[in-house]
């Protein structure tokens, strides 16, 4: 005798998300609260074509330095720690990277877009490892941006001519879709969206006068609000500061990340507002961040970060916040701010509740390239950090960008030695290496940039390709001392990015800690030694440097990135705007989550329940429930005696085989 208790109802739609409006703390009823539904988006993308003059800004570098007077004089230079003489002969020379033929996603793609060049093992040949020829192929690609004093190293990476005359027209191509992506083309085919985050810094390039002036008005808002803010003139109610001294920043994917990145690598060591991040759902880690602001709550400024405005884990973040501020007696709508899209739930719960201001997400910005919308700019006004610089660099970088000779087009040519790297199939991963403690957070932030943009599962014509590349990294010297001796001997399955920061610390600080040695002498050489000692056993890299950490050189970087994600998806022919993998995942947990109400709502009416492993049951009395969830109840009840809302009254979690439950302290009732 088996009888289904339960039905599930997955969510109509994928983009249906959860409320933003706390719902009253009401302990007698029965509230649905938790998981009502996201029902307005704004999808309005209509194509507006005005097609801009192009500008290059890149300039050629001199490649008529003869370098071999100095190599020989470095070769005959004692170093304290060579031996003049060399006792062993010069090791073989190690065979570069043996490939499998080019795998490329074209090769199941009939359009176009399709062919891919055949990457021949002639075309793989063996690079040169003699230190003339590498100079020269060093001064030969090195990309220089002067005003930007950003340089792109591809010289460590072995593709040869034959590939870049096979890649062009795929080359051309790409730039063709840039092109018409920052016209306003529907960029984002599956979500109907144009891609507008290059307009951001470059109002003029909005493909209408009413962009443009959303854009120009969102940032002269932002400067105005937060000069209010610093200056104390917009104020929190009952602060004994009398001004707001700290930002807690809820967002989560690309309503974070960038915040978090700029604001480790540019906020001033005293800024005029601390900031804090709620970046997740996990209780412990947002009671942390409370507890940390402690009574400085009552000068704290929220900022509620999300595009949707109904992503779980943010809103489970601003109820934790709301909750704290009840206890502290605060009023939260005088400390508020949500930074989202016009009529989205957190927007109206901002409005309805009169929080201090609200910014908007505009509909052609995705989430992972928001860092130069309100997202970013807002937290990083408040930090003290010139935003206008940070646009300035970006909208350098871009302009640089648009040229149509990968040679002098440093976006393209990172997309190109990726191609190379990854057979243009992400046959291996990229591994960020930024030598500067300030930019750690890059390969994080990366990571969504890449993974989430590149990670698709089809391509545009609707075959199964599987691209992406996997991206992970932390900071130069530190990984050496945990994982560069894997990637100097083990597994070949990456290719290195080192970013190089020239300028160690401000002007007049520095000082020799050894003679003619500083500390950041130190940090240079490591950087180089490693890649050097990297590509000596084969493995491939792409150097980036910038003069300076400062909002400008940051700028460039993200929009450097930005773009050379928007090429490689086109070269491999994919849509990098859209997500729709994430869906699966929060789909499934809304289902944990309503299949754990039910749960719940067994044991109360029947005060016990026992869950039969070995038959598969969970069960009550006489009636069985939800056989083919029977692993997926075990689990729930194994977190809720964890944390004390269920008692296990006979059996045992670590060997489920029957366990007899009741529910703990708390009431069902009480809870929904
Ligand atoms: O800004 P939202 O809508 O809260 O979304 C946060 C993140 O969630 C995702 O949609 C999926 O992880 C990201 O693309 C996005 O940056």
């Amino acid at each position: 005798m088996t009888a289904t208790l339960f039905s599930f109802s997955p969510p109509a739609h994928k983009s249906q998300k959860p409320s933003f409006i706390a719902q009253p703390h009401n302990r007698q009823k029965r509230k649905p609260a938790a998981f009502s539904l996201l029902t307005s988006l704004m999808i309005s993308s209509p194509l507006y074509k005005t097609p801009r003059p192009l500008a290059f800004s890149a300039c050629p570098i001199d490649h008529g330095f003869d370098p071999r007077p100095l190599l020989h004089l470095l070769a005959t230079t004692s170093l304290s720690s060579r031996p003049k003489t060399d006792p062993k002969p010069p090791p073989p020379p190690i065979p570069f990277l043996r490939r499998r033929p080019l795998q490329s996603v074209a090769r199941e793609v009939s359009a176009d877009l399709s062919s891919p060049p055949p990457i021949t093992s002639k075309i793989k040949a063996v690079p040169s490892r003699d230190p003339i020829d590498l100079w020269h192929r060093y001064v030969e690609w090195l990309y220089q941006h002067k005003e930007l004093g950003l340089y792109l190293d591809v010289s460590r990476i072995g593709f040869s001519d034959e590939f870049l005359q096979q890649m062009e027209p795929r080359m051309q191509r790409a730039f063709e879709a840039m092109r018409e992506l920052e016209k306003g083309a529907i960029a984002n085919p599956d979500e109907g969206r144009m891609v507008g985050h290059y307009w951001l810094r470059n109002p003029k390039m909005a493909p209408n006068a009413f962009l443009m002036q959303q854009i120009e008005k969102t940032l002269d808002s932002i400067c105005a609000f937060a000069d209010k803010i610093i200056s104390g003139e917009i104020r929190p109610p009952s602060s004994p500061a009398g001004r707001f001294t700290q930002i807690l920043s809820v967002g989560i994917g690309g309503s974070a990340l960038g915040p978090q990145f700029v604001a480790e690598a540019l906020a001033p060591d005293n800024p005029p507002l601390k900031i804090r991040f709620i970046d997740n759902t996990d209780p412990a880690g947002i009671d942390h961040q409370i507890a940390q602001l402690g009574s400085e709550l009552a000068s704290t400024l929220v900022i509620v970060i999300s595009k949707s405005g109904g992503t779980p884990e943010t809103r489970n973040g601003l109820l934790e916040v709301q909750k704290a501020f009840r206890e502290a007696r605060l009023d939260f709508s005088k400390q508020g701010v949500a930074i989202t899209q016009e009529g989205s739930l957190l927007d109206n719960t901002a409005r309805i509740e009169g929080w201090v201001a609200r910014f908007p997400m505009f509909d052609w910005v995705g989430g992972r390239t928001s860092e130069m919308s309100a997202v970013g700019l807002l937290p990083a006004a408040l930090q003290g950090i010139d935003i206008r610089e940070m646009l300035a660099g970006a909208a350098l970088m871009d302009e640089a960008n648009r040229t149509p000779v990968v040679k002098n087009n440093a976006a393209a040519l990172l997309a190109m030695c990726w191609y190379w790297a990854t057979d243009g199939v992400g046959a291996k991963d990229m591994v960020v290496l930024p030598y500067k403690d300030s930019l750690l957070l890059f390969s994080r932030y990366l990571q969504q940039l890449v993974m989430e943009s590149l990670g698709k599962e089809f391509d545009l014509d609707g075959n199964r390709v599987n691209q992406g590349i996997t991206v992970y990294g932390n900071k130069g010297s530190t990984d050496q001392h945990a994982y560069i001796q894997q990637l100097r001997e083990g597994v070949l399955n990456f290719f290195a990015t080192f970013i190089e920061v020239l300028r160690d610390r401000p002007p007049g600080h520095d000082w020799e800690l050894e003679p003619g040695v500083t500390c950041g002498d130190y940090l240079f050489g490591m950087l180089q030694g490693t890649r050097s000692a990297l590509y000596a056993n084969g493995r491939e890299s792409i150097t980036v440097t910038i003069q300076e950490v400062t909002p400008r050189s940051v700028g460039a970087v993200i929009a450097l990135y930005e773009r050379a994600v928007g090429i490689y998806a086109s070269l491999v022919n994919i849509n990098a705007y859209h997500q729709p993998g994430v869906e699966a995942g929060k789909k499934a947990a809304g289902e944990v989550l309503a299949l754990q109400k039910r749960v719940l709502a067994v044991l109360n009416a029947a005060r016990a329940l026992i869950v039969s492993m070995a038959h598969g049951m969970m069960h009550t009395g006489d009636r069985c429930h939800c056989p083919e969830e029977i692993e997926m109840i075990y689990k729930i009840i194994a977190h809720m005696a964890a944390n004390d809302r269920a008692v296990i009254a006979e059996g045992h979690c670590g060997s489920p085989r029957s366990i007899k439950v009741f529910l703990g302290e708390c009431n069902v009732d009480d809870l929904y």
